[in-house]
């Protein structure tokens, strides 16, 4: 049995608005909204949230936990306790594991490690290559979250999805699921690559990144990924936006509900851009690259007039070893989940975002997009996902503070003014000012 709590007097950020108001937890869900006191919550311990905003837990759209196969990177536990300390209750994760999910019976084994392993909610893209194509197009994929290849390699040489027109068109007229796509050609990626090997040899400098993975490289892939998808009225979702250019692709005059294509950013992507290639070097080297100053402000505009739908991290750890080499030999991607909401609340404290769009982004419209049920949203009968903030609560980010099992971020000494000071997951109350509760495993996500 699950203790009772009552959140007092909390400032909840939820569909469009701010209201003060007291949260009543029991049985894993909201029971009650309002101005509550007596009977039914005398038993409950209680949460005075005074000055406090409460959210709904952020569902993470993207994530890359490395679990099987390459946990010297990351695992279901650490990364999923470093979720829940930054707030974040639920995650979608990538199939680049080892064995890439290609088949239902990796699917099912990755489920059954999250069940004993994971702190937050979760659930996992089933991944789409050559090697499984002609299965998946067989397959009934509605029992799917979604899928994706996102990581993945179509061919030996390394081509995406979108490199290859055929393919899409195969799967788009077929897959009745989610299809989330990394979009970028390989082939401009090369060209580009050689121009710049003529230059400078191996030794490329990594400010050289947002212009080997182009804009170009990314506007034509997806240009061309939404026209194939419209030609087949096909369930089409862009990852990881990285170009303004690209945002002007998307459409902003229907509901999300309605929409057949939708797109994401990642938190990366509103935080740095190529200014911070001299100071970070290869740490903040993600795919698709992160580019100019004019992209970071243009997805930010394009989060803000709906354009954009989701935030997620595209969380990717590689050991420092793996990350402190030249160019072409560092690993892309870095760890992100236990710091995503912190940076959103740090664009609030710069007057760039309201807390009503940041739930809207990174809770709510993640679940309407993936037709997450009963999550995303501070309801009553809906789970108790929550992350309770503190917007003036200054901290710095450092190793003492990383919970990520890579043990590095590119966040290292920037402080954030904001807080998270308890998350819950399921109503268990699962963080504390920095104190973990004994494990408590997540839920597998339902969804629609
Ligand atoms: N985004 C990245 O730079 N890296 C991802 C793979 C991917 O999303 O392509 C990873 O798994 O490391």
């Amino acid at each position: 049995m699950q203790h009772p709590i009552l959140i007092k007097n909390v400032n909840i950020v939820n569909e469009g608005q701010i209201k003060i108001a007291d949260v009543f937890i029991q049985n894993g869900v909201i029971e009650n909204i309002g101005n509550l006191s007596g009977e039914i919550t005398k038993d409950a311990e209680i949460i005075d949230g005074s000055g406090k905003y409460l959210f709904p837990g952020i569902i993470d759209g993207q994530v890359h936990f490395r679990e099987p196969g390459l946990t010297h990177k990351g695992d279901l536990y650490t990364e999923s306790r470093a979720a829940v300390a930054g707030g974040t209750t639920s995650f979608i994760d990538m199939p680049n594991t080892v064995p890439n999910v290609l088949t239902t019976e990796i699917l099912d084994e990755k489920f059954r490690i999250a069940s004993e392993k994971s702190w937050a909610n979760y659930s996992f893209f089933l991944g789409v290559n050559n090697d499984n194509l002609d299965k998946v197009l067989q397959m009934d994929t509605s029992q799917f979250i979604g899928v994706s290849d996102d990581g993945l390699y179509f061919t030996k040489k390394g081509n995406l999805l979108a490199d290859s027109p055929d393919t899409m068109e195969k799967l788009f007229s077929k897959c009745k699921s989610i299809i989330a796509i990394h979009s970028e050609l390989e082939k401009t990626i090369e060209e580009n690559e050689e121009i710049y090997m003529a230059n400078y040899g191996e030794d490329v400098p990594i400010a050289c990144h947002p212009l080997i993975r182009s804009e170009e490289g990314c506007y034509q892939s997806t240009k061309r990924a939404i026209a194939i998808a419209e030609k087949h009225k096909a369930r089409l979702h862009i990852l990881h936006l990285t170009t303004e250019a690209e945002t002007h692709l998307f459409r902003n005059d229907i509901p999300l509900k309605e929409k057949n294509i939708t797109t994401e950013v990642s938190v990366q992507n509103l935080w740095f851009s190529d200014k911070d290639y001299q100071r970070l070097g290869t740490l903040i080297k993600w795919n698709p690259a992160i580019k100019t100053e004019k992209d970071k402000k243009g997805l930010l505009q394009a989060l803000l007039d709906d354009r954009i739908d989701i935030i997620t991290t595209d969380h990717a750890p590689h050991t420092l070893e793996e990350k402190q080499k030249n160019y072409f030999q560092s690993m892309s991607g870095a760890p992100m989940v236990q710091h995503s909401l912190y940076i959103m609340l740090e664009l609030y404290k710069q007057g760039l975002i309201s807390l009503e769009k940041i739930a809207e982004k990174m809770c709510h419209n993640v679940a309407i997009l993936y037709g997450i049920e009963k999550r995303g949203f501070i309801c009553e009968g809906y789970f108790a996902d929550l992350a309770l903030v503190d917007l003036n609560s200054p901290w710095t980010v450092g190793k003492e503070n990383i919970l990520y099992k890579c043990g590095w971020s590119p966040l290292e000494g920037q402080t954030f003014q904001s807080k998270v000071t308890h998350t819950f997951v399921n109503g268990n109350l699962v963080y504390e000012n920095g104190n973990f509760s004994e494990f408590i495993p997540g839920q597998r996500l339902e969804f629609n």
